[in-house]
């Protein structure tokens, strides 16, 4: 007897004639219904002497079918169990299959397995929905009205919403799925305006570094496919026809961009698109061999789902990542992939009042947001292939102030979020370390200089320890600044010139602040903020309380710039000082 579960694997062997049973249980999930599949296989070849029979039988009323019944070479046989079900209602797949051998027509040996897997559970997207209201999912009548809404008496175009919710798709892949490790794009675009998106978005993952290719096989006349068009060849962007995809698509691809049908969607997708969507639903059902298959990623729906039902076809089609547009549409309630993100940062209160929608707020200037949370998170499969910049020797500066200085202006350029941050570790004069990030608030041929509390600990330690090391990283162009020396105070009026010109509220927080120690509780900060705030509504000058700050000296300085395969870019700058001499900076390479 073989026992599975989702996701397990078992074997039996069936000794007298080389044959094992595999049975994978494997739970998909369509509208109001579960179904569980079975993979059962034999291991075995056959001979030219023996061939082998294998069948499949369910012990329980539902309905079984064998994808491949009876195979001569008892190779594989997939089966699968399917009922119409409530979610809370468990389904279990009881099967029974026979290997039975043949040597001419007499029958050789016969082996009976039994094997159960059991779907019990919701998957986790239909738990929320139903648990939490946290977020609205809409109708294809809705969703279709808020269109018209936005671009009747909103006033927006349909070039406008596209451009933003093209750009809210390419950013969320990028967020995803990093331009160092999947650069290489394939996007196929639908005839209608999730097509358009899918234009739009490989416009702007090209801008971000990516190599998108296109597949747009019934393309329109209108201005503004044609428009979208002319600007993706303007790029050099290929369009390319079904004919010309490689037959494996992990070959020449890393991501795949479902834009072929949005919310207007009906039916089962016609030619060529049916074929295109077998595609890239392979890998959803095709298992092991073919792993590594491009990550898809679908434009506001999987296309093919029904627009509120889901996988109402049972195509088995499960994007990896999902990214509504304006709001999610009720088959969203199935995706069940790891990445479900919401775009289409336009939407203005009346429609949100209108239709009573409940979506979460975008943080900071995104143009998406995910919604709920990653499934899972494999932390030892997290990495990014570093590509694009380079250290040598010749373009390194011999100072390494201005060299650091050249990174720190890419650093600002680039927008990287608070380029200042810096790790600074110190040590205790027992040598025991500690590490805290502090935002650098100078730089020049004396030091870096930071400020703090002069009661803290780190205060504590540099008085005990004044040596320290400082850490910058920079993650939009893989670099690294590693800087070590020894630290002094800087001089009470510098402190008192740069305290002063802190914002009030921050002066005031410095002032409630005794760093570092233990309090009873955040309102003890609060209460004392708020006497302070009144003490000195009158705008009269803030003292600066037991607080400034510190420059540390460089002895060494290290620039890291990750490369790829790992063969990043090390050179250290070393502060060397021969009798007599003024010390000068000798320059190393270090391995990686
Ligand atoms: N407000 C927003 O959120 C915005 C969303 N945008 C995107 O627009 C789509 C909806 O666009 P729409 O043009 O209305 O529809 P679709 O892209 O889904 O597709 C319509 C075309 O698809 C054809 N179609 C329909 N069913 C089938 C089928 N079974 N097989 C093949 N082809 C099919 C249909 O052809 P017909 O002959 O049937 O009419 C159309 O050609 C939305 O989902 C968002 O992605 C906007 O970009 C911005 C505003
Ligand atoms: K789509």
């Amino acid at each position: 007897m073989v026992i599975t579960n989702r996701g397990l694997l078992s074997s039996s062997s069936s000794c007298s004639h080389l044959l094992s049973l595999i049975c994978c249980g494997s739970e998909k999930w369509a509208p109001r219904s579960k179904r569980l599949q079975c993979r059962i296989s034999s291991l075995a070849q056959s001979s030219s002497t023996q061939f082998g029979k294998l069948s499949c039988q369910s012990l329980d009323q539902h309905n079984l079918s064998a994808r491949r019944p009876a195979v001569a070479n008892w190779s594989s046989l997939t089966c699968q169990a399917s009922r119409k079900e409530h979610y809370s209602k468990p389904l279990i797949l009881r099967s029974q299959c026979q290997f039975t051998t043949f040597a001419g027509s007499s029958q050789i040996s016969h082996k009976t397995v039994q094997a159960q897997a059991a779907a019990s559970t919701m998957p986790s997207t239909v738990q929320n929905s139903q648990e939490s209201d946290s977020i609205s999912y809409i109708s294809q009548a809705n969703a279709a009205a808020i269109d018209e809404l936005l671009m009747g008496p909103l006033g927006f175009s349909v070039d406008q919403l596209m451009e933003l919710a093209g750009l809210s798709v390419a950013t969320a892949v990028a967020e995803v799925y990093g331009v160092g490790t999947y650069p290489r794009v394939l996007v196929i675009c639908g005839p209608g305006n999730n097509g358009g998106d899918g234009l739009v978005a490989a416009r702007h993952l090209h801008h971000f570094g990516y190599k998108p290719s296109i597949v747009y096989p019934k393309r329109t006349d209108k201005p503004l496919y044609k428009g979208l068009v002319t600007q993706l060849e303007s790029l050099a962007i290929p369009f390319l026809s079904e004919s010309d995809l490689p037959p494996l698509l992990k070959d020449n691809y890393d991501i795949v961009v479902d834009a072929m049908f949005g919310f207007s969607f009906k039916g089962k997708p016609r030619p060529p698109f049916d074929t295109l969507l077998n595609r890239i639903t392979i890998r959803n059902e095709a298992g092991a061999e073919n792993a590594g298959s491009p990550f898809v990623v679908s434009v506001d729906i999987p296309s093919g789902w029904h627009v509120e039902e889901g996988d109402t076809e049972e195509t088995g089609f499960m994007p990896d990542m999902l990214v509504s547009l304006t709001a999610p549409k009720s088959c969203a309630k199935y995706f069940t992939g790891a990445h479900h993100f919401l775009g289409g940062r336009f939407v203005p209160p009346a429609v949100v009042k209108t239709y009573g929608l409940k979506l979460p707020a975008y943080p900071g200037t995104s143009m998406c947001v995910r919604i709920g949370k990653q499934t899972s998170i494999d932390v030892a499969s997290l990495r990014e292939n570093y590509v694009g910049h380079e250290l040598t020797e010749e373009q390194a500066n011999p100072d390494p102030l201005k060299q650091f200085q050249a990174w720190f202006e890419d650093a600002v350029s680039a927008g990287v979020y608070e380029p200042n941050a810096m790790t600074l570790a110190t040590a205790d004069a027992d040598g025991k370390p500690s590490a805290r990030l502090v935002l650098l608030k100078g730089y020049d041929e004396r030091g870096f200089v930071w400020f703090t509390n002069y009661g803290s600990r780190k205060a504590a330690e540099l008085e005990a320890n004044p040596r320290a090391a400082l850490v910058f990283f920079w993650d939009k162009y893989n670099r690294s600044v590693r800087i070590e020396g020894s630290v002094e105070k800087i001089s009470r009026m510098e402190s008192e010139t740069y305290f002063h010109s802190r914002p009030r509220g921050s002066q005031l927080g410095a002032n409630v602040s005794s760093q570092s120690s233990v309090i009873e509780g955040r309102h003890i900060l609060e209460q004392c903020y708020k006497d302070l705030l009144e003490k000195y509504n009158d705008g009269s000058a803030i003292p600066m309380p037991n607080w400034g700050g510190y420059r540390l000296h460089p002895v060494t300085v290290e620039f890291w710039q990750g490369r790829e395969s790992r063969l990043h870019d090390r050179l250290r700058y070393t502060l060397t000082s021969k009798d007599g001499e003024e010390p000068t900076w000798i320059i190393e390479r270090l391995a990686p």
